[in-house]
């Protein structure tokens, strides 16, 4: 058994409004991976479920309620970043309150599983776009 870096367990979403197009969000600068394009969503904290974490983090970013029932599991990142071990379940919704907007002065897009490759995504990323292609 290796000693291996700790397990950060963070909740993201893919918002997916009626064009099948997926929210994604652009890290700010000075936080690490800045300039890249993420889903929404963030740490998993103590005592949260990932479901509960998910939805405070959509309204404090996004604006949005989420509907927990709303929430479907979609397919899961797990990535070695060397200092940390990311395990992150990606959820899909297609059904919030309220209209997105960058809480945090974020920038946001609106985009299709297609091209999503002209948007630079964190490593663990990448390979959760794959799920979304053959969703949408
Ligand atoms: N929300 C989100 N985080 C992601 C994605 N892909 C990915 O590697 N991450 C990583 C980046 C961060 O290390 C961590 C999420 O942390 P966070 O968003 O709650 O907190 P943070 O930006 O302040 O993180 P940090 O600067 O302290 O690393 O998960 C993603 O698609 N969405």
């Amino acid at each position: 058994m290796s000693g291996g870096s700790p397990l950060l367990l963070v909740a993201a979403c893919a918002l997916v409004d009626p064009d099948g197009r997926v929210l994604l969000a652009q890290r700010p600068p000075g936080k690490s991976m800045a300039g890249l394009w993420e889903f929404p969503g963030g740490k998993v904290e103590a005592g949260e479920r990932p479901e509960e974490a998910l939805i405070r983090e959509l309204a404090e970013e996004l604006g949005i309620d989420v509907n927990e029932a709303c929430l479907a599991p979609l397919t899961f990142a797990s990535h070695d970043y060397g200092n940390f071990h990311l395990l992150m379940p990606l959820f899909v919704c297609r059904r919030w309150r309220g209209e997105v907007s960058a809480r945090e002065g974020q920038e946001l897009a609106w985009v299709r599983p297609l091209r999503m490759g002209t948007y630079p995504m964190p490593p663990a990323d990448v390979p959760l776009v794959a799920a979304l292609r053959d969703l949408l």
